[in-house]
């Protein structure tokens, strides 16, 4: 192998029977039901034996020695057709995975679907439920729709055009129909479906055995009981949410038991992508995992996964691989991705009793080829709804393994994670003379990470409880993102302490930064929004983009070719004021091609909101931040204190600020 993905690796045996039915996994990794609980299974083989590929010269397998059929063969997959896709749950995977499915399958019909009728009616909305960069885009073309356009002018007339119009000149672009949906009808879409993605919640367990690290499968195996109640018979059902390992053979369980002998190829197709890249890592995946039974049906099921995918996924980056493998690779790539974040924590404790600065020792470590410079920023530590649950998920499978060892040495990574808060928010209160009576502390940013509203398992969160301890006066929250109400949905766990969410409680969310700095004692910087920076961001890498010449101007995803034309033109756009909508990337020629949106209701409190112009829009987070402004309106001596260590020091020292940035010793205590 070359290192790519090419050809069907081998998945075990041939037989049709070959899911170990002994193979039974850890005692409890899976919250199971007691009829469920320890059963083995035997896959059905009534649906496997039967309706494997004819080609000339191909000898009939006999049932227990089948050929398995080749999982990147288009052939293979051109036996389970693939017309309607359920994706079951909207969230912040569903979504966007769904979206660019879409996008890229105009053929095949692709519907939403989710219990919660608010998100769902946002998503058929014009205001989205989640901010993700480029996604508005997808989901106008996919959901909505384009009408032809021929466009005029010859190539000498392009001569004198913008770069825009003269790179459509002579491009015929093919009117799309609709074929991305979102609905709360679970039971007709699911019926309907060829292929189910499960892409709902898997939080970590708040009550009962294994509370705070087992996986809650509540929601999961409720998506599975539908599928298994109501999908017809053959339906591909797709693990995309992340489960603990052997959940395939839980899935297979619940559909034996509620249509037994019937069988569903079960597949695991963990999602890869991170907020605030997630369209760009769904359009550029650098790897398609797809885990699969060896069985007929299942590499068949396989096969037509793969079929979808390779709609725009080069197939060297698609890997079929064991349905174990598959489950168990997702937890560790989010935990080796944490462990390197902790790592580089743990260095920058060091640096700051030492004088030694963190940020220098993770450029020289990234220029190291076998280390690399990915996930080497240190920081306040991960937050976000995954990296934290899924290492407790992997410290609660190692122990039901009986592997002891394995799970202390993920705990690790937790626990340098929490002691990353503490030291920060620890250094704080010192600084402030050890206590917070009667001061205001400003947090600019509350989101895990930059470019995403999403405030769940967000650091700011255990920084904002240390604080509070000390009794502040008030804390100002402002997030350019994140929504007043998601900021205090998060912060009811501490309502009971400091009644955080009355309206005379002692944290206010803020919707302007500057009013957010007004008088206060300190300024904390928790997200490492670019906005914040005080220096210039680095340019982008260059990333492939489409050319003219590979544009046909046939092809369903033209608007996206133009797109990527559209991003190598120097801004045309003056810069938009803080807070105000981002105009959609496409240029004026393309939006007008597509299909109106629906329209809002007449209360829709988006549409009412200062910054809202009432169309599917991205918001503005690109506009910086003025320090010299922030400077004028704190209180002496111009506290900040940076847990991303993105402000230049001698730019704000040169301000009048005192800055302390975490992973550098303090250049005011001792
Ligand atoms: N958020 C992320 O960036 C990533 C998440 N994942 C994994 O993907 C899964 C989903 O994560 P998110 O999208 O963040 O979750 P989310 O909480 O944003 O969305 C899940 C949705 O599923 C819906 N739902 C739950 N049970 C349902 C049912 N029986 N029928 C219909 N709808 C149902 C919920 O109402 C909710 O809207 C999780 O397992 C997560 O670990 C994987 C990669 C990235
Ligand atoms: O399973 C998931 O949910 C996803 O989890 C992460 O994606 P995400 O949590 O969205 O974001 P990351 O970019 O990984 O950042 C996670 C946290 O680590 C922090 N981080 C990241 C990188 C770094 O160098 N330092 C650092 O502190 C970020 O600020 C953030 O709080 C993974 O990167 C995705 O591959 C995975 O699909």
């Amino acid at each position: 192998m070359d290192g790519t993905f090419e050809g069907t690796p081998s998945l075990g045996t041939s037989d049709d029977s070959a899911i170990d039915s002994n193979s039974a996994g850890p005692d409890t990794p899976l919250d199971k039901s007691p009829d469920v609980c320890g059963q083995t299974y035997s896959i059905p083989d009534i649906m496997d034996a039967v309706a494997l590929p004819q080609r000339a010269g191909t000898p009939q397998p006999s049932r227990m020695n089948a050929i398995l059929p080749d999982i990147m063969d288009p052939e293979t997959a051109a036996n389970m057709p693939i017309r309607n896709i359920c994706c079951i749950g909207a969230g912040y995977v569903g979504g966007p995975t769904a979206a660019v499915i879409a996008l890229h399958n105009p053929h095949v019909r692709v519907t939403v679907v989710d219990r919660d009728q608010n998100r769902i009616d946002a998503w058929k909305g014009r205001h989205l439920p989640i901010h993700e960069p480029g996604l508005v885009d997808v989901v106008r073309l996919a959901r909505d729709g384009s009408s032809e356009r021929r466009a005029s002018g010859d190539q000498g007339q392009a001569a004198s055009m913008d770069g825009a119009s003269a790179a459509l000149v002579g491009i015929v672009q093919p009117a799309r129909t609709p074929n991305l949906f979102f609905s709360t009808a679970c039971v007709e879409t699911i019926a309907q479906a060829d292929i189910c993605l499960i892409s709902v919640n898997t939080p970590t367990k708040v009550r009962g055995v294994g509370k705070g690290r087992a996986t809650d499968m509540a929601a999961f195996e409720g998506a599975c009981r539908d599928v298994a109640t109501y999908a017809k018979a053959g339906t591909i059902l797709v693990e995309k949410s992340t489960v603990p390992c052997k959940t395939g053979q839980l899935i297979k369980d619940i559909m034996e038991a509620h249509r037994p002998g019937v069988v569903f190829p079960v597949l695991s197709n963990p999602e890869f992508l991170s907020e605030g890249t997630a369209v760009r890592d769904l359009m550029q995946p650098d790897r398609v995992v797809i885990g699969c039974e060896s069985t007929i049906s299942g590499h068949r099921a396989a096969a037509a996964l793969v079929n979808l995918y390779a709609a725009w996924v080069p197939r060297s980056r698609i890997a079929p691989i064991n349905i174990w493998s598959s489950e168990l690779s997702k937890l560790a790539a989010n935990a080796m991705l944490a462990q390197r974040i902790s790592s580089i924590n743990s260095i920058s404790a060091i640096c700051e009793r030492t004088g030694a600065d963190v940020s220098e020792i993770a450029r020289s470590l990234g220029m190291d080829p076998r280390i690399g410079p990915q996930f080497l920023k240190a920081g306040l530590g991960f937050g976000g709804s995954c990296f934290r649950k899924d290492i407790a998920s992997l410290t609660y499978l190692s122990e039901s393994l009986g592997l002891p060892e394995v799970a202390a040495y993920w705990q690790q990574v937790l626990e340098m994670n929490n002691f990353q808060r503490d030291r920060f928010a620890r250094h704080v209160i010192a600084t402030l003379n050890n206590s917070l009576r009667g001061k205001k502390i400003t947090i600019l940013g509350y989101a895990f990470k930059k470019n995403t509203g999403d405030a769940r398992e967000s650091p700011a969160l255990d920084v904002i409880r240390l604080l509070l301890e000390e009794g502040p006066r008030s804390i100002s929250i402002y997030d350019p993102l994140c929504s007043e109400a998601d900021i205090k949905r998060e912060l009811a766990v501490l309502e009971a302490d400091y009644s955080v969410c009355k309206p005379d409680g002692p944290v206010e969310v803020v919707s302007d930064p500057y009013l957010a700095c007004a008088d206060s004692n300190a300024v904390l910087v928790l997200t490492d929004w670019d906005m914040f920076k005080n220096t210039k961001p680095a340019a982008a890498p260059s990333k492939p983009i489409a050319t003219l010449e590979s544009y046909d101007g046939t092809t369903p995803n033209d608007i996206l070719h133009i797109t990527s034309l559209m991003e190598q033109l120097p801004p045309n756009q003056p810069p938009t004021p803080p807070g105000s909508p981002k105009p959609s990337s496409l240029p004026t020629e393309l939006t007008s091609r597509l299909i109106a949106e629906p329209a809002c209701p007449a209360d829709c409190a988006e549409c009412q909101s200062a910054h809202s112009s009432g169309t599917l829009v991205e918001k503005d987070i690109d506009t910086p931040l003025v320090w010299s402004d922030i400077s004028k309106v704190v209180r002496e001596p111009r506290w900040v204190f940076d847990g991303r260590g993105i402000l230049d020091d001698r730019a704000m020292v040169s301000m009048g600020f005192r800055l302390e940035t975490l992973g550098r010793a303090s250049m005011y205590r001792n």
